[in-house]
């Protein structure tokens, strides 16, 4: 089944509301996940890069833990019935010159040791009377000795496919003997368009810098993906066209990320070129301002193509509305700018009639301050923001919901 027919996500050549545009975005990346169109490869990290991932597989547990009985307490491990004659001490990490006790024998152990043959319980300091040589207590059998395997057995499922790797997760995994992990990081290419875009240097008039590739791999990431690959792509659609072609022909891409060449100037080739390309174009504009030129696409058995505004905040919100939700949905994770804030906004601000607003805004106490400067073109005020505040078309009272921005 083809992808455009394997999904629920009805075809809009109209803008699409902002709120359906990020659930559609999730469904999309969803349904072409499980078409299996592009299989998102596994990735291994090392355990210090993989927090946030989503587990691309089960992790077992590749040895028991502990991998022999040890104590789990500070004091004597004791054979048989007391009082006990000490033949000697076993501390954690060193070799165990006492490795089997006879009844009525018992040796000193540290915390974490492993416990000799015979031994029938450890008797913590605090409760062990010791004369000598001697030593007596009410060890009860099998008290504070930690049976191998009895908090990890070898083999266990420790935690299932597309869990989100947290720290805890990563003191579990390297307790049983892992240093890297199998995780899902969609990949993404993106193409910034424009002739006057310069990807370094100072801008001459009639020039502007690049602002918006800088911004994508700290998104990309954020989302849970990784960007594989960038170019900068001319004016014209037979260069995109060739970008597009020659992206989607990398098995291993998901998403491309088209930048600028989104709305309706002589130089805005994007339509065109997916056109051009058979592309399925799911979403062509988002009624949310800034960022209204939005495009989701699916490329013939390929990668997703979004297509986002060149103004580099309109850039910004559309990535946040269309890309992070279907590259967190690819990565099988939550969409790690909604996490549910809502907050008051401080000031009077007014809507948008028909689209939605998204405001940048500092959070202070539950409250959200605009912070001003965050036109289509402006990154002053989200460089400096908490959030975007989002404002749906018309009068509404109350707490607003807030949109995290990628860190
Ligand atoms: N007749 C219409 N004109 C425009 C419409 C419209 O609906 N009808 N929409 C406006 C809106 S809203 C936006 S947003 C922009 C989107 O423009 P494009 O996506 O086509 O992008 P460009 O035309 O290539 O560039 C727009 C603007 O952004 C600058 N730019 C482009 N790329 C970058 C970059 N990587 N870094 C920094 N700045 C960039 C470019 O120089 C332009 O100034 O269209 C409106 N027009
Ligand atoms: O909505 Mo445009 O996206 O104003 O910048």
């Amino acid at each position: 089944m083809s992808l455009a027919t394997a999904h629920a996500v009805p075809v809009r050549r109209r803008a699409m509301t902002w709120s359906r545009a990020r659930e559609a975005a999730r469904e999309l990346a969803t349904a072409h996940l499980a078409s299996g169109a592009r299989d998102a490869p596994v990735t291994h990290l090392p355990l210090a890069e993989a927090p946030g991932a989503a587990l691309a597989a089960a992790v077992t547990a590749r040895v028991a833990v502990p991998g022999t009985d040890t104590a789990a307490m500070d004091g004597y491990a004791v054979a048989g019935r007391g009082p006990w004659r000490v033949v000697g001490r076993v501390l954690a990490g060193r070799p165990n010159r006492v490795d089997r006790l006879r009844p009525a024998e018992a040796v000193e152990i540290a915390t974490g040791a492993p416990v000799p043959a015979g031994t029938v319980a450890v008797l913590p300091y605090e409760r062990a009377e010791r004369a000598g040589d001697r030593v007596a207590g009410p060890a009860v059998p099998g008290r504070h000795v930690r049976r191998r395997g009895e908090t990890v057995p070898r083999g266990a499922v420790l935690a299932p496919a597309g869990t989100v790797v947290t720290p805890a997760l990563l003191g579990l995994a390297a307790g049983t003997g892992h240093d890297e992990l199998p995780v899902r990081r969609p990949r993404v290419a993106a193409l910034v368009t424009g002739d006057e875009v310069l990807p370094a240097g100072l801008p001459v008039p009639g020039a502007v810098r690049d602002a918006i590739g800088p911004m994508l791999p700290g998104v990309v990431r954020w989302a849970g993906g990784v960007l594989a690959h960038s170019a900068y792509v001319g004016d014209g659609r037979a260069g995109l066209v060739a970008e597009l072609r020659a992206a989607a022909a990398d098995p291993w891409t998901e998403v491309v990320a088209v930048c600028g060449a989104s709305s309706a100037g002589p130089a805005d080739h994007l339509r065109d070129a997916l056109d051009a390309l058979g592309a399925d174009i799911r979403i062509a504009g988002v009624a949310c301002r800034p960022g209204h030129p939005q495009v989701l696409a699916v490329l013939p058995g390929g990668p997703l193509v979004v297509g986002l505004p060149g103004n580099p905040n309109a850039a910004l919100v559309a990535a946040l509305t269309l890309l992070v939700p279907a590259l967190a949905a690819l990565a099988g994770r939550p969409d790690p700018a909604h996490a549910g804030r809502h907050a008051r906004l401080a000031a009077q601000v007014d809507r948008h009639p028909a689209d939605t607003r998204l405001v940048a805004v500092r959070v202070r106490d539950g409250h959200a301050v605009p912070v001003g400067g965050d036109g289509p073109a402006a990154l002053r005020g989200v460089a400096v923001a908490d959030a975007l505040a989002v404002l749906p078309p018309g009068d509404t009272a109350g707490p607003v919901e807030l949109l995290e921005l990628p860190r």
